[in-house]
């Protein structure tokens, strides 16, 4: 182990975010309703530049007027690239209420980003007296988000979490497809005539987990475009869970029961890490830090993944 310990991510359950339109209205309260554990009011992509103001306002009266329940209620702010952020920073801190958790920031490109973010939230929530601090949750989903990684997930003590967003990674990194992750038709490896098909998202994700892992975020899997794709929904979540992300956002609220199904462990999967602490627990009043587990080798690393997944199940147990 490093002499600088590896911080703790937020023990919050994050393993759905459901994302809907500031300008849909009619979907406040189904997603207030949902079984996501994390609400996110969308000002950005899904929002028409003509309609930002109206989206705007309907989101901080939803804020105030809607009863969340104990969702991690976030708003996506726009780009800082566009004309909008400053207005929907300034107006949620202004006029939304303290029941606002979290600022997803989309489109990181660089630390600075954040940082521009963060001293326009700190300067309002010091003049307005607020007292709940508002947390940050960034999207990596350009070239240059994926290249400074590491900085952005270092930027600001407010990051709590980090996804990624598939479509404006495709974009931005001039992938031939217009797909929202899952699996890609033409990435795949040739061997004696059959195809072997490999996932384009596998290196961003694995990047993500690490700046997240090293500076105590959490790390979120993006959109699943084709929410008529059950399957295909599950497999892409599977994957992001075994490569160490803690959920996935649900962009039609049939994937979120996919999602909180596939980022809640399993009860085998609870049970075979309390049999692997248990075998570890004999092993260590033997004096040995090693031993066999169902023919397998399991020792002191072990201890962690399986203190992993139980501390996962029992947080989730415990909302
Ligand atoms: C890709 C990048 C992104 O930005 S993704 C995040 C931004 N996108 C969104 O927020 C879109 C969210 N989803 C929707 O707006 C809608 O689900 C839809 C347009 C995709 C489909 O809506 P539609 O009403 O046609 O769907 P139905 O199947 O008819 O709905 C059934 C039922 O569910 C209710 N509903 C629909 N959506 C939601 C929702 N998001 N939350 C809660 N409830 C919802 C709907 O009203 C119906 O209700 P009922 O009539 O049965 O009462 C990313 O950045 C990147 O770059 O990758
Ligand atoms: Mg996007």
């Amino acid at each position: 182990m490093s002499f600088r310990l590896q911080p703790p991510a937020p023990a919050r359950p994050n393993r759905c975010q459901l994302f809907g339109p500031g300008s849909n209205v009619g979907l406040f309260e189904k997603m207030a309703g949902s079984a996501a554990d994390v609400v996110n009011i969308d000002l950005e992509d899904s929002v028409a530049p003509t309609d930002k103001d109206a989206a705007r306002r309907n989101t901080i009266q939803a804020i105030n007027d809607v009863d969340w329940g104990r969702k991690y209620l976030s708003v996506r702010i726009n780009g800082l690239d566009s004309p909008f952020w400053y207005r929907d920073v300034v107006d949620l801190l202004e006029q939304a209420g303290e029941r606002l958790d979290q600022i997803m920031i989309p489109k990181a490109g660089c630390a600075a980003d954040i940082y521009a973010v963060d001293a326009l939230v700190t300067s309002i929530e010091n003049a307005k007296g607020r007292r709940k601090r508002i947390s940050f949750e960034v999207i990596i989903e350009s070239a240059a988000g994926i290249s400074h990684v590491e900085e952005i997930a270092a930027a600001s003590p407010r990051l709590q979490a980090m996804s990624l967003g598939a479509a404006d990674f495709a974009a931005s990194m001039g992938m031939a497809t217009t797909g929202i992750g899952g699996t890609q038709e033409n990435y795949y490896m040739l061997h004696e005539g059959a195809k072997y098909w490999s996932d384009p998202w596998h290196w961003a994700q694995a990047a993500i987990v690490a700046a997240c892992r090293t500076h105590g975020l959490l790390p979120v899997d993006g959109p699943f475009g084709d929410f008529s794709d059950d399957e295909g929904f599950r497999a892409q979540a599977r994957r992001s869970a075994t490569l160490g992300m803690v959920g996935k956002w649900a962009i039609h609220p049939r994937q979120v029961a996919l999602a909180n199904e596939i980022f809640t462990p399993s009860e085998a999967a609870v049970q075979e890490a309390r049999e692997i602490l248990k075998a570890m627990e004999e092993a260590k009043a033997r004096g040995e830090g090693a031993t066999t587990y169902k023919g397998r080798l399991v020792d002191i690393a072990s201890i962690k993944q399986a203190e992993g997944i139980v501390k996962q199940a029992e947080m989730i147990t415990a909302q």
